[in-house]
């Protein structure tokens, strides 16, 4: 007989669990057995790719413990479907999933439903689970109540939400919201801007739609996603959520880590950095590379010790074919190569021909060179085939194959011919134009005298180089700045990269930061322009001033883009955000704030400090902090001038962090040191507005005088 106990939701929750649990450790069991009697080395494709399924069904079972049913919706008609991270087969064959993944489309009304748009659901229930056990249950009746809030789920929401922070990203799967889903299932076959203040969820949004994306579809999961963030300190944050929602095909990168693995190694100004973003570059490194084509058509090549002079006319409408199409300089030298090959092929038959008509002549001393010339080549077909050579001494197919074949392998004629039209190495030919402002002139012409000597500047920041700006000279290896690595992706491009690697989607967080010249950055990597870029333009601190997404992306994507917006901000109390429409307003944005769904309970607070002081005022209230939030995190955003000081004197568990480098973090608690200070540099206002909304539950600043 069962016991009151039993028949409680959060029995009835615990059955589903228990039973799901064990489900998921007999699949583990025999994933595990079939990957251990798997051949350790088994070249065959099919093999190759199964066992790659198998390896990763199993990270995501592996990886989806918390979480193995988080949800549940009851139907009108009496359907009950529990979902989980993953989805769990049922143990009979053709019987329902005991646990349908969250990607699947009938989960999509757990997130959607509403008491006003019901979508077929009863009941909405939440299921809080730690590992095996059951923790709570919340339910939603879909019966026609009220729907103020607009949230889903708000209990299990704001229990989420009100979580101490770890300082690595957790996963909202069992909390998004209506407006997130929208964006985590839209539609890929186009580009989509994801415009939302701080905290409304753009980065949950994002990795959930990576998880999504390579679930439903096949070929993007075998293409992979691209993850774009902006430093690698954002990406440590991300770093465990992909894996959680059962993806491991997405690569994370910034757009500096894109190019050099070493990443951007100096800063610039932020005038160089401005000039050095704009999509100008890719029509003036086009006008670069397009003087890297040889210009002269004498080329004379040597074979078997005689030389010959390829027809001009010839040679210059082999370059201009070469040109031809939007190929690299590297593609173009070798369809030049090859015909060349050609041509000298036929120079040579040419002249074997005219010899042999000489000889026919009755000229002994020319049959005698010719005899010669064939005992020294072995173009001729194998003695033992009918050769047109052994007849009449004209070249048969076979041998003028053969003939070329020798011509395309003949070291001496390789090396002429890169001489001719020399390979370019993008590193040294763009060092070699940021430094030559007679270059930069030439090939950048709408860029003024002043923004020259800004560019010719910066790079005389990098170690010597020379001074010649002959495109090819002999430069040293130089340190990069994040706007360089952009040109020289782009130069790469123009130059032929073998490496270069294509995605099926590229997500991009913290989109507002990029430059054009990194958009395109994006857009090489991703050449369907199935792209989800997230991002706050309140927040740009870029010094490509962008003011609207039309600006930020119009270059490199076009009209192919649409936006959606995301307003209700999970983060930040509404204490704080009280503090921002101020701030945003100074910052010159016609946007509000997002809309905050929670209150933390505590009130912002200011102190007060000198210079003098400061340190020790910063220090005290940062103690304070920690004694508060000892269970969570406590982090400080500061002017970037201030940091260094500021990092002697405060414990070193505590990030200290300019408003650019805490972008996307969160703590549970933040010290906003010299407000003022951080409002005063450029694009001030946008960045004290990042600053401000880094918190959880409380927000202190110490402001400066
Ligand atoms: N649906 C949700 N359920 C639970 N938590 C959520 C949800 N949406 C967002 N959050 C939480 O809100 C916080 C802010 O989310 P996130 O960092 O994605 O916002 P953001 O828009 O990228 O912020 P920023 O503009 O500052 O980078 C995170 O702790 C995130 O886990």
């Amino acid at each position: 007989m069962p016991t009151s106990q039993e028949t409680t939701p959060l029995a009835e929750e615990q059955r589903v669990l228990d039973a799901a649990w064990h489900r998921r450790a007999d699949l583990l069991a025999e994933l595990d057995s079939e990957l251990e009697a798997a051949p350790a080395t088994d070249s065959r494709t099919t093999e190759h790719a199964r066992l790659a399924r198998l390896n990763t069904r199993r990270g995501e079972l592996r990886s989806a413990a918390d979480g193995v049913i988080f949800g549940r919706i009851d139907g009108d008609d009496g359907s009950v479907r529990h979902l989980g991270r993953v989805g769990l087969p049922g143990v009979a064959q053709d019987s329902d999933p005991l646990v349908v993944d969250w990607r699947a489309p009938v989960a999509r009304a757990f997130y959607t439903a509403t008491p006003l748009d019901p979508q077929g659901v009863r009941r909405r229930r939440h299921v809080r689970t730690r590992g095996p056990e059951v923790l709570g249950v919340d339910d939603e009746p879909m019966d026609g109540g009220l729907d103020d809030s607009g949230l889903v789920g708000e209990g299990a929401l704001l229990a989420a939400l009100d979580e101490r922070r770890t300082g690595r990203m957790g996963t909202a799967v069992a909390t998004l919201q209506r407006e997130q889903d929208d964006v985590v299932r839209a539609d890929a076959s186009t580009a989509l801007v994801v415009q939302g203040g701080p905290g409304t969820g753009k980065t949950v949004v994002a990795l959930h739609r990576v998880a999504y994306l390579l679930f439903t579809h096949q070929h993007l999961a075998e293409r992979g996603v691209l993850v774009l963030g902006p430093s690698t300190r954002f990406l440590d944050y991300i770093g465990q959520v992909l894996p959680a929602l059962g993806e491991t095909a997405a690569v994370a990168a910034t757009c500096d880590t894109l190019v050099s693995d070493t990443g951007a190694e100096r800063d610039e100004t932020r005038t160089a950095a401005e000039i050095k973003g704009r999509a100008s570059w890719l029509a003036a490194l086009r006008r670069y590379v397009e003087t890297m084509v040889p210009t002269t058509d004498r080329l004379a090549l040597v074979l078997d010790g005689e030389e010959y002079v390829l027809p001009p006319d010839q040679v210059a409408a082999a370059r201009r074919g070469a040109r031809s199409g939007s190929m690299s300089l590297d593609q173009a030298r070798a369809r030049f190569v090859d015909r060349v090959h050609d041509l000298l092929t036929d120079a040579v038959a040419d002249r074997q021909a005219e010899l042999l008509a000489r000889a026919e002549e009755g000229f002994e001393d020319v049959l005698g060179r010719l005899d010669a010339s064939l005992a020294r080549r072995d173009d001729r077909a194998a003695p033992s085939g009918v050769s047109g050579s052994d007849v009449d001494g004209v070249l048969s197919e076979a041998d003028l194959d053969a003939l070329r074949a020798r011509i395309s392998e003949d070291p001496d004629i390789a090396g002429s011919l890169a001489a001719w039209w020399p390979r370019r190495d993008a590193v040294h030919e763009l060092a070699a134009l940021l430094a030559d402002p007679v270059l930069l002139r030439a090939h950048a012409p709408e860029l003024t005298d002043d923004e020259i000597a800004a560019v010719a500047a910066a790079d005389a920041v990098g170690p010597a180089a020379s001074a010649a700006g002959v495109p090819g000279s002999a430069h040293e290896p130089r340190s990069w700045s994040s706007a360089d690595l952009a040109l020289l992706d782009a130069l790469r491009e123009l130059l032929g990269d073998p490496d270069a690697r294509t995605f099926g989607h590229a997500v991009v967080d913290e989109a507002q930061e990029l430059s054009p010249m990194q958009w395109h950055m994006v857009v090489r990597r991703c050449p369907s322009r199935s792209i989800t870029a997230v991002g706050d333009i309140d927040q740009a601190e870029s010094a490509s001033l962008h003011t609207d997404w039309a600006h930020a992306v119009g270059d490199a994507l076009g009209e192919r883009w649409r936006r959606t917006d995301l307003t209700i901000c999970y983060r930040t109390p509404r204490e704080v955000m009280a503090l921002t429409a101020e701030v945003l307003r100074a910052a010159g944005s016609r946007n509000d704030p997002p809309r905050a769904v929670r209150s933390s309970g505590v009130e912002p607070w200011v102190r007060h400090a000198t210079e003098n002081d400061l340190a020790a005022v910063a220090r005290d209230a940062v103690v304070g902090l920690q004694e508060r939030y000892g269970d969570g995190t406590v982090g400080v955003v500061a002017p970037a001038g201030r940091l260094a000081a500021l990092r002697q004197v405060l414990p070193d568990d505590v990030p200290v962090l300019s408003p650019t480098d805490a972008k996307g973090l969160e703590w549970d608690a933040s010290l906003v040191v010299d407000p003022d200070g951080i409002a005063s540099g450029p694009r001030g206002w946008n960045a004290l507005y990042v600053a401000l909304t880094r918190c959880t539950q409380e927000l202190g600043q110490v402001v400066v005088g």
